[in-house]
């Protein structure tokens, strides 16, 4: 079978199965940062039990997925995002909203969304998807989420309380973000910093009165070490309030996407239909580009970078996330068996959620999911089953013999039958 075939050639070094072959690259990466103050002497070598949990995971990214499934090397990684000593929180240029990129003694980073919602607060229904907040929470679900779906292309993603005297502005190097701190009218120390959306005294966020929840996500590898490729959704929203987009007006807009590369070859039409389901199940709208590492070409998975605008209503449904499914009727084997696992009573998708949830350190706080988002998962995963059985009947009386699933199973039926 194909992926017999590639995975042969993986073997033989034809094409790269790890986005990077070895940690020598990173020695030199950090030679010239080595003096700076808060950061531990580099302690490892080539051996791998001297890696820091964080560089483990980036060894190990591949052109499938970032992590693998039971990955040994989780619980130590999310424990660190959790705990170690911030020694640096610089904002991150470019995006829209407020955010920063925190440092770890041991060189580890990761990406800080503060939280500027409640939990049980819905969206604002005369906001437009482009307008909403972004939520902490959803990042964390979201990472949660895609896990469950058996995807793990979402960078891990942990809750944390960040006390924001000591943790942000006191080891800030960043003179603008330091100059926005001020204390509120009851006394809770708040900021603002510089970005295009919400970065003003009216949308400041607050400490309480120093502790601020937040998600913070693990850097991927830098971009000079792993450039990757940002590609604009064929299914992208109009950003108008006026304006509609094509796929909401062609109802031929799918025979057109799947004769474009690269949706004409490979996994590329089911993995993007991978990343929909994900989206609808959380109700983001905001899927304007996903990304991939450059390395692996085409041959790749998508990241689900950016989900921090899911998970903002749990009363209503977005059908309009899921046109390309419905449009394209296409689907991966692999996740529709996943799908209906997760349906079945005893590995319901809320249960499922709620208990991987409880895992995160700010369950503590409050569980990072309310009881009614919970409930939409379910009430949105029996959607997306409908719709695939909706494409079955369909293609059975449409006569054209063109298949739903998509069958990314056939190597396992095969090396079974060993
Ligand atoms: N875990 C991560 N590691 C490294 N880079 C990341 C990570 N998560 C996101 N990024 C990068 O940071 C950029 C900005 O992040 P994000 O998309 O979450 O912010 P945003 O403000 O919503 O951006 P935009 O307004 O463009 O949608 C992304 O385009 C992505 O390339
Ligand atoms: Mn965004």
């Amino acid at each position: 079978s194909y992926v017999f075939f590639s995975y042969q050639y993986v073997c033989k070094g034809v094409l790269s199965r790890n986005l990077i072959s070895d940690s020598s690259i990173y020695l030199l990466f950090y030679r010239k940062s080595d003096t700076q103050d808060g950061y531990e002497d580099i302690q490892w070598n080539r051996s791998s039990e001297s890696h820091p949990p964080w560089l483990r995971f980036h060894l190990g990214i591949t052109r499938w997925e970032l992590y693998p499934h039971q990955d040994p090397n989780m619980e130590l990684l999310v424990q660190h995002l959790a705990t170690h000593r911030i020694v640096s929180a610089v904002q991150k240029s470019g995006g829209t909203q407020l955010k920063l990129v925190m440092s770890f003694p041991n060189y580890g980073q990761a990406l800080f969304k503060p939280k500027k919602q409640e939990r049980d607060e819905e969206s604002n229904y005369n906001l437009y998807y482009f307008s909403d907040f972004e939520r902490h929470n959803a990042e964390i679900a979201a990472f949660h989420l895609d896990r469950i779906l058996g995807y793990r292309r979402i960078p891990p993603v942990v809750g944390r309380l960040v006390n924001v005297i000591k943790e942000i502005k006191d080891v800030t190097t960043d003179r603008k973000l330091a100059r926005t701190f001020f204390t509120s009218p009851v006394g809770n120390v708040c900021f603002y910093g510089q970005c295009s959306y919400y970065c003003s005294t009216e949308h400041a966020v607050c400490g309480h009165p120093r502790d601020l929840e937040a998600s913070l996500a693990v850097m991927l590898p830098d971009l000079s070490l792993a450039t990757r490729r940002s590609w604009r959704s064929p299914w992208r929203r109009s950003y108008s309030r006026s304006k509609l987009a094509s796929w909401e007006t062609d109802p031929d807009y799918c025979e057109t996407i799947k004769k474009t590369p690269p949706y004409d070859k490979g996994t590329r039409l089911v993995d993007f239909m991978d990343m929909v389901i994900l989206d609808f199940l959380m109700s983001n709208m905001d899927r304007h580009h996903y990304e991939t590492f450059e390395k692996f070409g085409n041959d790749t998975f998508l990241l689900h970078l950016d989900n921090g605008r899911g998970f903002g209503r749990h009363s209503k449904d977005e059908p309009s996330i899921l046109a390309p499914l419905t449009q394209c009727c296409r689907i991966r084997h692999s996740t529709w068996l996943r799908l209906r696992l997760l349906s079945l009573p005893q590995y319901h998708i809320s249960d499922v959620m709620r208990a991987s949830l409880s895992q995160d350190p700010l369950h503590k706080v409050a569980p990072l999911l309310s009881e009614p988002h919970l409930t939409a998962l379910s009430r949105r995963l029996k959607t997306v089953l409908e719709t695939v059985s909706h494409c079955q009947e369909q293609r059975r009386n449409d006569g054209s013999g063109q298949n739903v699933i998509y069958d990314d199973l056939a190597h396992l039926k095969w090396s079974t039958k060993e």
